[in-house]
């Protein structure tokens, strides 16, 4: 491999010339000997350049430029202690920056809660140990403690670190609890069909313990200090912290990543969540049905997780708190991904788990805003994270290039295979779960729109993944039809996002996300009504899912034909093309599509048994019908003309 009369030497970092230059006749020197070290540490610690201060305070941000390093750092570590503070004790953990292993500075003794008057005298061991606190590290930093520490976190040949979720390898929105207390108990939606299902404030305190127990008794834990939503008018300050360096880099890439001047002026986050989740809850205790629990509290603006370490749990928790947030400030939270075209033509991609918002926001021809997602202001729109969540199963480089190449050094890989001397991963491999997912920074995309905000949309795409195939692969959609499926949110769940479900069966969720939402759907949709209405986006439904028969006996639509749908919608031909209404749906379908085979168009055509159609083309309707019944008792828009519009718009048989 080297060349001759080089030395052997691969790189010679020596020239040749500082042999001949030597000091001493006779024995070779270094370069004059000017290595500024003493020992071997001192020489490691040169390798390593101090980096700017990123020191968050608490309270308002005004003073901070005065303050110097030293009381920065107190005063961070000080919110942080806060943050952990026990409820019952009154006090926080003492906490000290920096590895276990590494040196002992800076450290601050228990903070007193603020919430409790009478000062507690705390004699536990857990308030004689000192936490250690891993504040903001970057990827490469946490590559390391993942690496390290963190059994089943392996690099891979791409890069991205691989890492297991654990036994869950999905959310649990069974084991999803919400405080129901005098303010949230008129504002939210509970009861049938709603994701809420109630805990008290005590139970929650209890689990809140228990999860402040588990990580105080920890050598270290891991805090991300980051933001939510790109509009900086409602920017959302949140902290994170947790167990596994995979849960602060999965954050890390998630949320918007603030700069250095940004975080010293961070201040008291918003919103918190302690995320325990390696430890399970106690199932004497009242409310919990299973060993997880992911406890939303708006009130203490708090969220618990304990007994899953899927990370979905996150970045979903923190999903439904923007759909309680933003909705208060007129402002629209969406499940959907959302890109923009040269022209600054906006779409927004609805969809359920798997119906392809991250894969057709991502258009090599397009820029990326969000894969998943978005507020909705009267400004245009703003994407609520700082990263996508792909699923993976099957990625291939060609049909997916640009989530491909998003797969490298900074990228967590979730419960992927990998074969074990090269590292390279094998995407078809559902040996682990079939929810296989990478979670990058949108940056990783090469034509993201940074900052993530975009004008109002022209189009709104709403997608669904038909395991019935009688849905036609797209159909342009009149406002009430838009508001019928949007509020129906119908999908053919395909397998793995939410635990235990394993074969694709129908699904209604409404919004394209009932399981995020806070307030009653109609909310939302009366919101989404307007904002189309007023700016004139027009409706479309797309069906990412089977075509000439069910699961089972038809195939899934190629995602290039689907592509070629989405690119008619984007460049406006299709608005244009000749339609024709299909029967029972009312879709008005096209009847053709450069690139996509005309059979397809139609459903009925693409079926070779007619009558096997016709039936199962029926029992979807009644499928939609049925479920549409819970929604027929509320009102939407003014004097409920709204409600009855959008009833005529479902199937009629
Ligand atoms: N015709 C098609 N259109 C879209 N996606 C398709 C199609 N055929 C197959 N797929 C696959 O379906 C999956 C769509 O998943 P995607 O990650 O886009 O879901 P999502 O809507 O973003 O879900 P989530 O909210 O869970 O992130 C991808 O794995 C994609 O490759
Ligand atoms: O939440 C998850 O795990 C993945 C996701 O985006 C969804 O289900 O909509
Ligand atoms: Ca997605
Ligand atoms: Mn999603």
């Amino acid at each position: 491999m080297t060349e001759k009369g080089t030395g052997g030497v691969s790189t010679p970092r020596t020239p040749l010339k500082s042999i001949l230059t030597a000091k001493v006749k006779g024995i070779p020197h270094d370069v004059d000997g000017t290595v500024k070290a003493q020992t071997l540490e001192e020489l490691h610690s040169l390798q390593r350049k101090r980096s700017a201060p990123n020191t968050p305070l608490q309270g308002t941000p005004t003073a901070f430029v005065n303050l110097s390093e030293d009381e920065r750092q107190r005063l961070q570590l000080q919110s942080i202690s806060a943050s952990l503070a026990s409820g019952t004790r009154g006090t926080g953990p003492k906490v000290v920056r920096g590895d276990p292993g590494g040196c002992k500075s800076r450290a601050v003794t228990h903070v007193a809660h603020h919430h409790i008057e009478a000062p507690i005298i705390s004699v536990s061991d857990s308030a004689l140990k000192f936490t250690h606190v891993l504040y903001n590290l970057s990827p490469g930093e946490l590559y390391e403690q993942a690496l390290k520490y963190e059994k089943g976190s392996f690099l891979t040949s791409s890069g991205a670190v691989a890492t297991l979720s654990g036994a869950k390898t999905g959310r649990s929105p069974r084991d999803k609890r919400v405080v129901i207390d005098d303010i949230t108990q008129d504002e939210l939606w509970w009861g049938k069909g709603s994701p809420n299902i109630e805990m008290d404030e005590h139970t929650f305190m209890v689990n809140r313990e228990r999860a402040v127990d588990y990580l105080n008794s920890l050598e270290k834990v891991f805090v991300n200090d980051q933001f939510l939503n790109w509009d900086p008018k409602n920017r959302i300050k949140v902290r994170i912290v947790s167990c596994r360096a995979y849960h602060s880099l999965f954050m890390h890439n998630m949320c918007i990543r603030p700069t250095i001047e940004e975080l010293e002026n961070f201040g008291t986050p918003d919103f918190t969540i302690y995320n325990a989740g390696q430890f399970p809850c106690n199932r004497y205790t009242h409310y919990m049905t299973s060993s997880t629990s992911i406890d939303i509290n708006l009130t203490r603006k708090e969220m618990v997780i304990l007994g899953t370490q899927y990370a979905g749990e996150m970045k979903k928790g923190l999903f439904s708190l923007m759909h309680y947030l933003m909705p208060k400030r007129q402002i629209l939270s969406l499940h959907s991904g959302c890109n923009m075209g040269k022209d600054g033509d906006v779409a927004l991609f609805f969809g359920l788990s798997g119906t392809g918002k991250t894969t057709l926001s991502t258009d090599h021809n397009r820029f990326l805003i969000g894969d998943d997602e978005h507020c909705w202001s009267d400004d245009g729109v703003s994407n609520i994270e700082g990263g996508c969540y792909a699923k993976c199963i099957d990625l291939s480089k060609e049909k997916e290039p640009d989530i491909w190449n998003a797969i490298k050094f900074g990228t967590v890989l979730e419960n992927v295979v990998f074969d074990e001397h090269t590292r390279e991963v094998d995407y078809t491999d559902k040996s682990v779960t079939e929810n296989t997912r990478a979670a990058y920074p949108i940056e990783f995309i090469p034509n993201a729109k940074i900052p993530c905000v975009g004008p109002h949309p022209k189009n709104v795409i709403l997608l669904a993944c038909d395991a019935f195939g009688v849905l036609p692969p797209v159909s342009k959609l009149s406002l009430a039809q838009t508001m019928y499926h949007f509020i129906s949110g119908y999908t053919a769940l395909v397998a793995g996002t939410v635990d235990d479900i394993k074969e694709p069966t129908a699904t209604f969720s409404s919004c394209f996300g009932a399981a995020f939402l806070m307030l009653h759907p109609t909310k939302y949709a009366a919101m989404l009504a307007e904002k189309m209405q007023k700016h004139g986006a027009t409706g479309w439904l797309v069906n990412t899912g089977w075509c000439g028969g069910s699961y089972g006996t038809g195939n899934r639509i190629k995602l290039s034909y689907t592509r070629k749908i989405i690119d008619s919608i984007h460049s406006g031909n299709l608005s244009n093309a000749t339609y024709e209404k299909t029967k029972v749906f009312g879709l008005e379908i096209p009847s053709e599509i450069e690139g996509v085979p005309a059979e397809i168009l139609r459903p009925e055509n693409a079926w070779a048994d007619k009558e096997a159609y016709k039936n199962t083309l029926l029992k979807l309707a009644g499928l939609f019908k049925n479920n549409f019944e819970t929604f027929m008792e509320y009102k939407i828009g003014e004097g409920n003309k709204l409600t009855e519009e959008i009833r005529a718009a479902g199937p009629i048989f």
